[in-house]
């Protein structure tokens, strides 16, 4: 199998090697000092238990130069994903299977949804639907990550705990096509599980992050501040009310209540979100995918939404006067 990584950071890197110790013909497109890392020296991953693997690679920073695949594997930070959308139709065939390794809300988020939600784009997402346009809809698989990595140096991830990959159709079906990219995925060594409902998935995940992420963007807190603080803990519980309120109009119900969410977060101790670290590192953020989409679906399906139009105005604004958004 002929695999590409278009953003090769912690988890294009992890994916990457895990591919390529399945057997498949790895590429990765990147830029700048991994690029030139790659070329020299092939991709490397640092294991949890702090054994190394590496794997030589083709890596170019022109997706011409690396051709069609029979996959493609989308893993960069949601601010960087229209560029890749338009860079990337030399990777794509009529058969390449296209999977987001990504947080927040995709564009495809909408598609084969019913009720309220039938036929609409995701704005926030997907500006003037020019992600759509250049990703053909029926090549796209979607994924949740549970996995937390970093890149330890150019081409160099660290895998810090976590090996989980849950991918799905976007109709929920098990096609053939699912099947064998899970099983490469699993034969790579990644923990990997079947979706018949991946929208319901990132949302699940969504509504984990949806919060802790721009508040600590905001604040500069790491996580378990977030929920010692009373006041803090309950804004966030509103918010993710507004969350399960929408999921349950799209048909993606969650079963939880968010005190029992805030004990699974309490369990990273004292963790500094990725979006804080973007902060820190004046990295563009998430924001759309992860506040702005969830704001835009209480639109779409009617639900009242006052404590995520706070949020949501509040990062945005933060991220602005920094010149991160
Ligand atoms: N890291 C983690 O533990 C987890 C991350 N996620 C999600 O996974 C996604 C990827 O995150 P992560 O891997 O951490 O991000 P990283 O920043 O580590 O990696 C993104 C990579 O994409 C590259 N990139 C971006 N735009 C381009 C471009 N136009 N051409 C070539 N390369 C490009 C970046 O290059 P450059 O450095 O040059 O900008 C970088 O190497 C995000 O949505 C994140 O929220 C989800 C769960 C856990
Ligand atoms: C905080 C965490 C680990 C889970 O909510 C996360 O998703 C992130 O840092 O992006």
């Amino acid at each position: 199998m002929k695999a590409c990584i278009y953003g090769a950071g912690a988890i294009g890197g992890w994916i990457g090697l895990a591919l390529a110790q399945a057997g498949c013909e790895v590429s990765l497109v990147a830029r700048g000092a991994t690029l030139a890392a790659l070329q020299s020296d092939g991709l490397r991953l640092r294991r949890p238990d702090g054994s190394v693997t590496s794997a030589p690679v083709r890596a170019s920073d022109s997706p011409a130069a690396l051709g069609v695949q029979d996959l493609v594997v989308i893993a960069v930070k949601a601010p960087g994903l229209p560029e890749v959308a338009r860079a990337m139709a030399p990777l794509i065939g009529p058969q390449t299977v296209v999977l987001t390794a990504m947080n927040g809300v995709p564009w495809w988020f909408l598609d084969g949804c019913g009720g309220a939600a039938r036929g609409r784009t995701l704005e926030s997402v997907d500006p003037g639907g020019a992600i759509a346009r250049a990703i053909p809809a029926r090549q796209v698989l979607g994924s949740v990550v549970h996995a937390s990595c970093s890149v330890e140096a150019p081409g160099f991830v660290k895998q810090h705990f976590g090996n989980r990959l849950i991918v799905g159709e976007p109709d929920g079906s098990a096609s053939a096509r699912l099947q064998a990219l899970a099983e490469v995925l699993q034969r790579g060594g990644i923990e990997v599980e079947v979706s018949t409902n991946i929208q319901k998935d990132i949302w699940f995940k969504l509504w984990g992050n949806l919060t802790v992420n721009p508040i600590s963007a905001l604040t500069g807190a790491t996580t378990d501040r977030i929920l010692d603080d009373e006041l803090v803990r309950g804004f966030v519980s509103a918010v993710m009310l507004e969350a399960k309120a929408i999921g349950a109009q799209l048909g993606l119900p969650i079963d939880q209540q968010p005190e029992d969410r805030h004990a699974v977060t309490r369990k990273l101790g004292a963790f500094k979100t990725s979006m804080l670290q973007d902060v820190e590192a004046g990295k563009p953020v998430e924001i759309d995918a992860l506040v702005g989409a969830v704001h835009e679906l209480g639109q779409i399906t009617n639900t009242p939404t006052p404590h995520t139009g706070a949020l949501l105005g509040l990062a945005r604004l933060m991220a602005r006067t920094r010149g991160l958004y």
